[in-house]
């Protein structure tokens, strides 16, 4: 089963609370909050305030994409401010085994996060600790980027990695996904899908994630 995560860096920021109840009332699974800090990536988004003000809004859980260095100084907020599952670069994390006990020990899912060019080995050694892995598919910091079409490959290894540990990890991918590329996105092995500008930037946001998980789901 496909899970959609929509990314909020597309929606409308001064209407955050109405832009969430409507991916929520379309069907969407969990809402995908991107956290950016300048240096890690050149842009800046959010942080736990906001994210503390919208919890109370939606039953959807909160899946926190941490595109920030030094994350582990920043995650007992996060936690605090509502989410349920951290996703932490292993490009931030120079004691990432450490980062990942630091999340699940605050009772929450944690998710280590891939650039595009950082080889699946990074994570060979903590696979066993984690709840999720996130491939990215565009390089980190903004949205509406095309999806780099090599990633499609590299999703349907760590598929194989996990499969042969006989694990049950949750595949994530970020970035550039939208109604024509979805299918193989899934077909590659992803069962949680982010799409930001797919479903924000749409004039029918439930006619696009319905589109969206159909598309997805066909043939599998
Ligand atoms: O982490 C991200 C960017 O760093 C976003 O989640 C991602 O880009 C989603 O936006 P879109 O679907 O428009 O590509
Ligand atoms: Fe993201």
């Amino acid at each position: 089963m496909i899970q959609l995560a929509p990314s909020i860096l597309s929606a409308d920021f001064a209407n955050l609370e109405q832009e969430i109840k409507k991916v929520e009332e379309a069907g969407c699974d969990m809402l995908h909050i991107d956290v950016m800090d300048g240096h890690f990536v050149p842009n800046i988004t959010l942080g736990p305030p906001i994210i503390k003000s919208l919890k109370n809004k939606t039953k959807l859980p909160f899946d926190v994409h941490l595109m920030i260095e030094n994350p582990d100084q920043y995650i007992a907020q996060f936690v605090e401010a509502g989410a349920d599952i951290i996703t932490v670069h292993s490009e931030t994390c120079i004691h990432l085994h450490r980062t990942i006990q630091l999340i699940k020990g605050c009772g929450i899912k944690a998710a280590v996060a891939l650039n595009p060019s950082t080889p699946l080995v990074m994570i060979e050694n903590v696979l066993e600790e984690l709840d999720m892995v996130l491939l990215m598919t565009v390089n980190p910091g903004f949205g509406g980027q095309k999806l780099i079409p090599n990633m499609l490959e590299k999703i349907a290894r760590l598929k194989r990695m996990i499969d042969e540990r006989g694990l049950k990890i949750d595949i994530q991918v970020d970035g550039g996904v939208n109604l024509e590329n979805i299918k193989q996105i899934a077909e590659a092995g992803a069962n949680i899908i982010v799409a930001g500008s797919a479903i924000f930037n749409s004039t029918d946001i439930p006619e696009t994630v319905k589109r969206l998980k159909e598309n997805a789901s066909s043939n599998l």
